[in-house]
Parts: C-alpha cells; sequence; structure tokens
C-alpha cells in the first residue's frame, strides 16, 4: 500500500522575478561559479532506480530517554572511553579491558527471541530488537541498559547501542564500529547513565524566516534538549538579515546567552547570486513587524568554525537542526572531514521525496538553495535524518489554531501570531489552504523526540544540474544495479516517510501557548 505520503504535490515558482538577480548587498564576492569544479552525476545507466519508499517501524533512540524511569537510578562513576585505558583519568578508579566481540558470533531467530525473554521485564522496551551479532554467552543473564545517545558513530545496528552500564559500571559499547563488552560477575543490572538524563546538544542553522522562528522558540520551550548556539544562513533571507533576525529572536526570547555565528554569504561553489524567499516570510524575513535591531553581535567565528569547534568539543554529542540549505554543514567538513565523525546526528529540513517540490515540481527550497552543499552533506557518511516536504505538508497548523495563539497569554505565542499572519497570507495564495505548513517546527521536532516519525534508511544523492537541479532521489538499495552507479558505495541516510501529525501539532501549540 502506498502511503498517503506520496500524494503529489506542486507549487508556484519560488522566486519572483525581481529576486531572481538580487544579491546580498553586503557580499563583495565576485560571482565565482565554476562548472568545471562543479559536481555531475552521470546518467544512470539507462536503468531506472526504484524509489518506492518503504515504510520502517522503527523507533529511533530517544526512546531511552522516556523510559529511564521506569529503572531505579544509582550512582554511577563517570563515563570513560575505555580505549587502551586501564584507569578512569578523574577518579583514577580502574575501568574494565575491553574484550572485542569475536567477528564470527551471529545469533539466529531462535537465540535471539530466546534472549530476549531474558531481560527483565522493567528494561525490555528499551531493546530495538535490531541486532544479530552480539556474543550471546558474554552478556546473557544480565538485565541491560544502554545509552544511546550517539557518542560515536557507528555501523548502522551499533549505532543504537551505544554504552551498556551494569550497577553503573560502563561494561559494553560500541566503538571504532566494534562491539565491546566486559563482565564482572555482576548478576542484576539496575542501570542508568547521568548523560540520560542531560539534554541532548542543539545546534540550529537556521535562515529566519517565521516558521524558523517557531522551530527556535520551540527548542527553547523544549526540556528534552539543550539549544547550545545558533548559525545562521541565506535561504529565506539573505545571511546578514538571518543573523540579525536570529539575535533578535534570542533578545525576544530573553536567551542572548545562547551565541549566534553568522554562516557563509555564498553557496558552496561560491555563488553570490543566491534565492531569497521573502515572497514567503516578508522583506524582514519575520513577516514585515519593523522589529527594532538587535542590541547583541554574533561570536567572531564563522558558522562552520564554531560547528567544528563543538563538534570537537562534545564528539558524538551534538545533534545539528539544519533548517536553511546546507552550505554551513558542506563548509564545515571541508574545514574538518572528521567533522562527520565527531558530529552525534544532523537533523534536516530538506528534500521532496518522491513527490514535488515546492520551489519547481523537482526542487524542495533548502536543496535548491545549495544542492551540492546537500549532496556532500548527503553522501557524507555522517549520521544524517532527513525531513523532507512530503512530511511537513502533512503537518499543518489551521487557521482556528492562529486564532488560539493570538488569544493566548504565552510570550512567545503573542509574538508569533503577530509574524505568522504574512505566513498564512502567503499559503492562501500559493496553496489555496486555511492554514501553514509547519516545516522548520517538525524537523525540530524530529530531534526532539524521533518517535513522532517513521524513517526510512537508503542512499540519497542530489541533482545539480539542469531542469531537475535540487531534486533529491532515494534509492533503498533493492535492486543490485548491472553497472557501477552514482550511488554506489554510498554511506545511507534516514528519511522520514510517515509523522503524527496530530501530536506534532498539539506539541508545537502547547509548548508555544505556556510560554
Ligand atoms: O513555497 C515556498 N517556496 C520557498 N520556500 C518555502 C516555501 N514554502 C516554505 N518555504 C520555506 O522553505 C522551507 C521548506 O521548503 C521552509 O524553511 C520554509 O520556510
Amino acid at each position: 500500500m502506498v502511503p498517503n505520503v506520496f500524494k503529489s504535490d506542486t507549487d508556484g515558482p519560488w522566486f519572483n522575478a525581481e529576486n531572481q538577480n538580487a544579491q546580498d548587498p553586503s557580499v563583495e564576492v565576485e560571482n565565482r561559479e565554476d562548472d568545471s569544479s562543479a559536481k555531475k552525476f552521470k546518467d544512470a545507466n539507462g536503468e531506472e532506480s526504484n524509489i518506492e519508499i518503504e515504510t520502517v517501524e522503527k523507533t529511533m533512540s530517544s526512546n531511552a530517554e522516556q523510559t529511564t524511569d521506569k529503572v531505579e537510578e544509582v550512582e554511577i562513576s563517570p563515563i570513560v572511553d575505555p580505549v587502551d585505558e586501564t584507569k578512569n583519568e578523574e577518579t583514577q578508579e580502574s575501568v574494565p579491558a575491553i574484550e572485542p566481540m569475536p567477528e564470527t558470533a551471529t545469533r539466529s531467530e531462535e537465540e535471539d527471541e530466546g534472549w530476549r525473554k531474558e531481560i527483565s521485564p522493567e528494561v525490555r522496551p528499551l531493546w530495538l530488537g535490531e541486532t544479530k551479532a552480539w556474543d550471546r554467552n558474554t552478556i546473557i543473564g544480565f538485565s541491560f541498559l544502554y545509552v544511546p545517545h550517539h557518542r560515536f558513530q557507528s555501523t548502522k545496528f551499533l549505532q543504537d547501542f551505544q554504552d551498556v552500564f551494569i550497577l553503573g559500571q560502563r561494561i559494553g559499547g560500541s566503538l571504532n564500529n566494534q562491539w565491546f563488552a566486559t563482565l564482572g560477575g555482576a548478576t542484576e543490572a539496575r542501570t542508568t547513565s547521568t548523560s540520560m538524563a542531560e539534554p541532548k546538544k542543539i545546534i540550529i542553522d537556521t535562515d529566519p524566516g517565521i516558521d524558523d522562528a517557531m522551530a527556535i522558540f520551540l527548542a527553547l520551550r523544549s526540556p528534552e534538549i539543550t539549544v547550545i548556539g545558533l548559525t545562521t544562513i541565506y535561504g529565506n533571507v539573505y545571511t546578514t538579515l538571518a543573523t540579525r533576525n536570529a539575535l533578535h529572536l534570542l533578545e525576544v526570547a530573553g536567551r542572548t546567552d545562547i551565541p549566534v555565528a553568522e554562516g557563509s554569504h555564498v553557496s558552496y561553489m561560491k555563488a553570490t547570486k543566491l534565492r531569497v524567499a521573502d515572497f514567503v516570510h516578508g522583506v524582514d524575513g519575520l513577516g514585515n513587524q519593523n522589529f527594532p535591531q538587535p542590541k547583541s553581535k554574533p561570536i567572531e567565528k564563522s558558522a562552520a568554525e564554531y560547528l567544528v569547534d563543538q563538534a570537537n568539543l562534545y564528539p558524538g554529542e551534538i545533534t545539528v537542526v539544519a533548517l536553511g540549505p546546507l552550505t554551513n554543514i558542506a563548509l564545515a567538513i571541508q574545514l574538518d572531514p572528521t567533522f562527520t565523525k565527531k558530529i552525534g546526528q544532523i537533523v534536516l529540513l530538506g528534500g521532496a521525496f518522491a513527490v514535488n517540490g515546492n520551489v519547481n515540481p523537482a526542487s524542495e527550497a533548502n536543496i535548491f538553495g545549495d544542492p551540492e552543499a546537500a549532496d556532500i552533506v548527503f553522501t557524507s557518511g555522517a549520521d544524517v535524518v532527513a525531513v523532507g516536504i512530503n512530511v511537513t505538508h502533512q503537518v499543518i497548523m489551521k487557521d482556528s489554531e492562529l486564532e488560539n495563539m493570538a488569544e493566548s497569554e504565552g510570550k512567545f505565542a503573542k509574538y508569533l501570531s503577530k509574524i505568522l499572519d504574512y505566513y498564512f497570507s502567503y499559503h492562501r495564495d500559493a496553496y489555496s489552504m486555511n492554514g501553514v505548513y509547519l516545516h522548520d517546527p517538525t524537523a525540530l521536532l524530529a530531534a526532539v523526540n524521533p518517535s513522532l516519525m517513521t524513517y526510512t534508511e537508503g542512499i540519497v544523492r542530489v541533482q545539480t544540474t539542469g531542469i531537475t537541479r535540487g531534486l533529491t532521489l532515494f534509492f533503498n538499495k533493492q535492486k543490485r544495479f548491472n553497472e557501477a552507479t552514482e550511488w554506489n558505495n554510498k554511506p545511507t541516510v534516514k528519511v522520514a516517510v510517515t509523522v503524527d501529525a496530530p501530536a506534532v501539532v498539539k506539541l508545537v501549540m502547547d509548548r508555544l501557548m505556556n510560554s
């Protein structure tokens, strides 16, 4: 059955004639767009890719967070990365040596089932049931709790099983794509990690933008995450204005403690002729409200430098929520290729998977904004979750909800209800609808609570030339093609397929109205 997410969706032109040759006035960069260095795809050998997307009923790792209160908390010693270490540097206590799992250790279906039964009921919900390669003898008979905090990048099945604790002692986990486990004879596990109670660290890469403003406020109202910084990018407005708006929004929220790092003023290929969607968001990006200039300033570092710095500071712990074109993320990868391994996850709003785009029938706005950057990010090997408009077009805030917001006493709701008028009128005009798509808030919530969506996994490439420039093409890896294709040996990403739209809208409304 084809899920309703694949309904066809068309949209008018993304930018108007005036915008086509527009340029960020603050940029004095030559247009060095050089087609010879641009990535190009070869024709895919005349064979058609199968782009049917299968729903994977896979809830992602943050489920563990919701279940932590079911197990008794015990004090644990600080986590140490047990690579060749016998002592915890801080406490000088011994930590168990690592015994790598034998490569041959696999389990049959029956064994798998048996093994699950032996996990104590209270922690069973944490078992995601993906793993087929445990050393059964090593851990049988012990209850355990894994801590999926994306501390390390790892292969697909290992990434959900980052750390295992027994009685507060880290006894297993995955490291450098290898499972390891050591046991010291504990008979029961009541486990947790202090890191589980800690909110997820988030950097929002943003081009505010009305729905960006919603997402930023929503993030500030979400206890599951901590916004450690904002980085800015062109898209809905030019980068200079995006920075101004980001600073302004943090002032409105009373959160000027959060740093803002300004992003690129040009595309990855150094194009200065950028397309901005001011007709969606108003010339000021925030519904033409004539807000005052912010007093605060961005930090000295560029967005890409800041992203790399933070990834180095908190390896594996940071989630980047990318709400605009992916230029800054691609530049971070260019600056430091190990960024892809050090960043915890990249949750991005982008792509139109098996539906029409919103710039033109082929392309969604964020990918169209910088297709070369998007292709770099999708094929980088980082842990990428893409939330495309095939999903966000199901998440609609209605006129009546705007009215509720306007009447609300909530600070954020009041502010947003003013700027949302412009966004609503754009949707009435372009889509003939009495509501708005909640693109950015939906993507943000994919980072806050991944189980609001279902995902499929495959390889995504981005078309960079011709009339389909910006097209995102998903390969589900279900066919072995006879000849090599441009999808060969590329890492996979997760692509959102279905969404619990009422739950998303409710969460957005509740959190913004109670602000
Ligand atoms: O019709 C449109 N054209 C261009 N950009 C749009 C349109 N609608 C929304 N967005 C903006 O692009 C992202 C989603 O593709 C969102 O950030 C949204 O603000």
